[in-house]
């Protein structure tokens, strides 16, 4: 008895002392975060202490009826143990835009019961939305979210790291704050649609931006608004690209048959110098880099000219050639590594016409102002999907929001992509001015097949870099 007098004061020291320096480190996480994540720990703190209730209230309750083997044990002769309420556990995850909530199921409270709750938990916990999704067998992850991520801008700062992967691009934010990513790989044509001012141009800067630290990726732009590289909205990315074309259908069509030419010489050339037929088999590299065409204000060099003059004819001419060019890059360029982005304001069939349109496997729309403009840009079944249709984008809260279609989840999802400024673009495109090279640099000194093999395969790449750059 002496023996526990004497250690009951060090155990309740000690107990007391990790307590202290748990209560320390919470308010030190809690002072160093923003204001939005503080709200969001005092809100999952709130959910946590009242979840019992809560749950019981909302019919996410079991009753067990069959004592423990320790209530039986502890209870008195003739007596029999109450009944025992169990509601799922919980753990609680904070982050800027709300919770994240991992329950463990109960016999007959599982996915479709907490789905069918999650309007009143919504109201409960007072959030904006409330989804459920499994989370492995016997789980589930409820994410609320407090703010509405669509309608809160973010910005992002490049970071001018080398990407990890080269297969999916962040692209931003779902109605969930879930990370939302546009997959690169065999994906040959992106279709960008979007009235004015809704994000169209700072959606490609983030692309370049995240993508230009990379040898292993090159841009080529086509814009239809501007003349010279150095005006509009790429003059500042030039450093880092291969090739520019302007307004002018005969320069851009220079440019198109360029990248056809590039596009017949991969493909001639990928089995002897990749070992594959299809590049995404062993990814970009320097020497075959994932060759990116961004084609802007697209119904610029498609246009439908019409008129019996030379000068019409030879325009229209040049026009349907162009078409032809670029449907050649889309049908063909995915295995080869070739991608083009194609971005208008309105994807009808006269801007993007519908033989390209329709073989570009993802396509992306901000805000549309009717219904037969979003159908263009997404396919007919956005009309099934009418919260997540780009019409009711208009708002000015929601530039920055575009709607697409994501793999795995049905129907559409609406992504809030971040702003990515000039000035940051500009540095980024500046930083990694160096590892600009046209792609084709590669194919025209490739020697044949002999021994040969891609740099990035080879002990002795850099020597061979050094002799065919
Ligand atoms: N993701 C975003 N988040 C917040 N604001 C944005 C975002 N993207 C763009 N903006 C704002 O909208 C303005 C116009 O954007 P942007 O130039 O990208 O539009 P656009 O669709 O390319 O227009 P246009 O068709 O005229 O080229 C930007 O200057 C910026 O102020």
């Amino acid at each position: 008895m002496k023996d526990v007098n004497e250690i009951a004061p060090v155990l309740i020291g000690a107990v007391l002392a990790l307590a202290t320096l748990w209560a320390v480190v919470g308010l030190v996480r809690y002072l160093r975060v923003d204001r939005e994540t503080r709200a969001s720990i005092r809100q999952g703190m709130r959910i946590r202490f009242g979840w019992e209730r809560l749950a019981k209230m909302a019919g996410l309750s079991v009753t067990d009826k069959t004592p423990t083997f320790l209530a039986e044990l502890v209870s008195r002769e003739g007596e029999v143990p109450k009944p025992r309420v169990l509601v799922p556990r919980i753990k609680v995850k904070p982050d800027r835009f709300g919770v994240m909530v991992r329950a463990k199921c109960l016999p007959k409270v599982g996915l479709e019961e907490f789905q069918r709750s999650a309007r009143f938990l919504a109201d409960a916990w007072r959030c904006t939305r409330v989804s459920v999704l499994p989370d492995g067998p016997g789980r589930v992850v409820i994410r609320a979210v407090r703010l509405d991520p669509l309608i809160t801008p973010t910005e992002h700062v490049p970071t001018g790291t080398v990407p990890g992967s080269l297969d999916t691009w962040g692209l931003g934010l779902d109605e969930y704050a879930d990370d939302v990513s546009l997959p690169l790989a065999n994906v040959p044509g992106v279709t960008v649609a979007g009235l004015p001012g809704f994000g169209k141009t700072s959606l490609i800067n983030k692309l370049i931006c995240d993508l230009a630290p990379s040898d292993a990726v090159q841009f080529a732009v086509a814009d239809g608004k501007v003349s010279t590289a150095h005006e509009g909205d790429y003059a500042d990315l030039t450093p880092r690209l291969f090739a520019f074309a302007g307004d002018d259908l005969a320069e851009a069509n220079a440019l198109f048959k360029r990248m056809v030419k590039l596009r017949r010489g991969r493909s001639s050339s990928i089995r002897a110098v990749l070992g594959v037929k299809n590049m995404w088999h062993v990814g970009p590299s320097r020497i075959w880099p994932l060759t990116i065409l961004i084609i802007d204000e697209a119904h610029t060099y498609f246009r439908e000219y019409k008129g019996n003059d030379a000068e019409t004819k030879k325009l229209a001419a040049v026009s349907a050639e162009n078409a032809r060019l670029v449907e050649d890059l889309v049908k063909k360029g995915r295995s080869v590594g070739i991608m083009v982005i194609l971005a208008t304001q309105k994807a009808t069939g006269d801007a993007i016409p519908t033989f390209i349109r329709d073989v570009c496997p993802l396509g992306l729309s901000f805000a549309q102002k009717t219904a037969e403009a979003s159908v263009a840009a997404l396919g007919d079944d956005i009309r099934n999907w009418p919260d997540a249709n780009p019409v009711n984008l208009q708002d000015p809260a929601y530039v920055g929001v575009a709607s697409m279609g994501v793999q795995g989840r049905p129907g559409f999802t609406r992504v809030r992509t971040p702003y990515v400024s000039d000035a940051d673009a500009a540095r980024v495109a500046d930083d990694t001015a160096r590892l600009t090279e046209d792609p084709a640099a590669y194919l025209d000194v490739y020697p044949g097949p002999v021994d040969w093999k891609p740099a990035f395969m080879d002990d002795d790449a850099d020597t061979l870099m050094t002799e065919t750059a």
